[in-house]
């Protein structure tokens, strides 16, 4: 497959350079994509021309604005399968969950452009006579979003769709490791006729570009998918200059097995949500917490079906996890495994040293809740399992965490369900579903360390972070 060179876009205009390569972390000889690492001017620039854009494209109807996301997500339809063949061959994923992301960005752009004949305000009731009072939505002005590689077509979509729609303009910064994937959101937009300057794309690092972006006054709203490290200092940073900041950072999530549950379904829940996506998503299953009397035979069924998940090539046929993303990521989590070893842990499954960048998916065990791997987000395909006495000592236990994000429960108790759902402090909820994955049009977000926990992102909700209300009286008579 030939390179892509990739260009910055900056007021309508496509910007040539190079300085990033991302090669194929299934076969490092590959090299998918070049991008140019830009300089603080290339952002100076591209905000320049989101903010100059950014009137005339909150002027005209939200409808219209609307039709624009939707022409944009025929033609990623047309461009399906290209792009999740990219996906793959630049982040490692599989091709199915190549196929379902941009399945993903693709509903999101029809969701938020179907909004454009929904938005709107309230109408109420005045203490005035011959008076009535609304209130309209209105745009912050340019927003910088800058996303991560583990979902680098979706997050960029289901953060732009909804501050393009509701007439802001945009500044996006992907992330490094991943530019080809978001460049076919990013044509799709520009090809469906959207305005020169109302989307705008700077490619380069985090230090540079990235800063750059926080920390521009008239960028009026930061939204961040990424480390925690990194989303908390980006949160203080545009709440110092009084912008609006949303940060969805780690987790540390954990999937509750109680003696009634199914075993071998919530096996196969815990490795999708462990092992599924390379176990380099968010909302990844890292922790399974189970109970006395199923956490033998619940260890024996995941084992079992951790040993279909050996990494491959995620383009190969039959592959259920493709390789870590890169060398960093790789010695992030090897680091960790290293870690719970030295900690006493009884390697379930796995242990054994990579090949290249071909992690077998590890069951640990034997540790306590004090631990590194029980307490700490890893981002790789690395399952702890501990013990808890019943449920409520589970709930102890997944709260017992600086982060909040999803929470699982396998368990044929209705009751049990309800009083974890209303016990687990986390953004997300899953009942005999793995903890990933997430329906577009659903609310998403966590507490703690996890999220920023203001505006949530996704569904119809996901514009009140891009807009603020105004409140209008209007009178007739006397
Ligand atoms: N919550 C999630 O969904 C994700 C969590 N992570 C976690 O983060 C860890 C590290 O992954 P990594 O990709 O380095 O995550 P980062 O948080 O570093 O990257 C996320 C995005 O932020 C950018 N960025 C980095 N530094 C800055 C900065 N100082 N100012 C502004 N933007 C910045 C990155 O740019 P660049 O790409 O150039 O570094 C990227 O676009 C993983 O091990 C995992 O634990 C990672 C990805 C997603
Ligand atoms: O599980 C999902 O569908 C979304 C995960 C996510 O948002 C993330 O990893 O950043």
């Amino acid at each position: 497959m030939s390179t892509v060179h990739i260009p910055n876009l900056i007021g309508g205009e496509e910007v040539a350079g190079d300085g990033l390569e991302r090669y194929n972390p299934a076969d490092p000889a590959e090299l998918v994509a070049v991008a140019p690492a830009s300089g603080t001017e290339a952002v100076g620039a591209a905000v320049t021309a989101a903010a100059a854009a950014q009137p005339a494209w909150a002027a005209l109807p939200a409808p219209a604005r609307g039709a624009i996301l939707l022409d944009a997500a025929e033609i990623l339809r047309g461009r399906h399968e290209e792009a999740a063949r990219d996906l793959v061959r630049e982040e490692g994923k599989t091709l199915p969950e190549a196929r379902g992301e941009v399945r993903r960005a693709i509903d999101v752009l029809r969701f938020f452009g179907s909004e454009g004949w929904r938005l709107g305000g309230q109408v109420l009731p005045s203490s005035l006579p011959d008076t009535m009072v609304h209130t309209r939505r209105e745009p912050l002005g340019v927003a910088g979003l800058i996303t991560p590689w583990n979902f680098p077509i979706a997050i960029p979509a289901w953060k732009m769709a909804p501050a393009l729609i509701s007439g802001n303009t945009v500044v996006l910064k992907p992330a490094e490791l991943t530019p080809l994937s978001t460049r076919h959101l990013t044509q799709a937009l520009v090809r469906a006729g959207l305005p020169a300057g109302v989307l705008n794309v700077v490619h380069g690092t985090g230090a540079v570009v990235g800063e750059a972006l926080v920390c521009d006054p008239r960028v009026a709203a930061v939204s961040f998918t990424g480390s925690t490290t990194v989303g908390m200092r980006i949160e203080r940073t545009v709440q110092e200059r009084r912008g609006r900041v949303q940060v969805e950072m780690g987790g540390k999530n954990a999937l509750v097995v109680l003696d009634d549950a199914d075993v071998e379904q919530a096996a196969r829940i815990a490795v999708a949500g462990g092992f599924g996506l390379t176990g380099q998503a968010c909302t990844a299953s890292s922790r399974v917490i189970c109970t006395p009397g199923v956490h033998d035979d619940f260890v024996a069924a995941l084992i079992k079906e951790a040993a279909r998940f050996r990494p491959g090539d995620g383009l190969a046929d039959g592959t259920l996890m493709g390789p870590v993303v890169s060398k960093q990521q790789l010695a992030t989590v090897t680091a960790a495994i290293e870690r719970a070893r030295s900690e006493g842990a009884t390697f379930a499954a796995g242990g054994e040293a990579p090949e290249e960048l071909m992690l077998a998916p590890t069951v640990l065990t034997g540790l306590d809740r004090g631990s590194a791997a029980a307490r700490e987000e890893i981002f790789g395909p690395v399952v702890t399992v501990l013990q808890a006495a019943d449920l409520e000592e589970a709930i102890d236990l997944v709260n017992d965490s600086r982060y909040g994000l999803a929470a699982g429960l396998c368990t044929r108790n209705l009751a049990a369900a309800q009083r974890f759902a209303a016990g687990v402090r986390v953004g997300v909820v899953k009942v005999n579903r793995p903890t990933t994955g997430l329906d577009l049009n659903v609310p998403f977000g966590g507490v703690g360390d996890s999220s920023s926990n203001t505006f949530r992102e996704q569904g119809a909700v996901a514009v009140d972070f891009y807009t603020w209300s105004k409140s209008v009286y209007l009178g007739w008579n006397g």
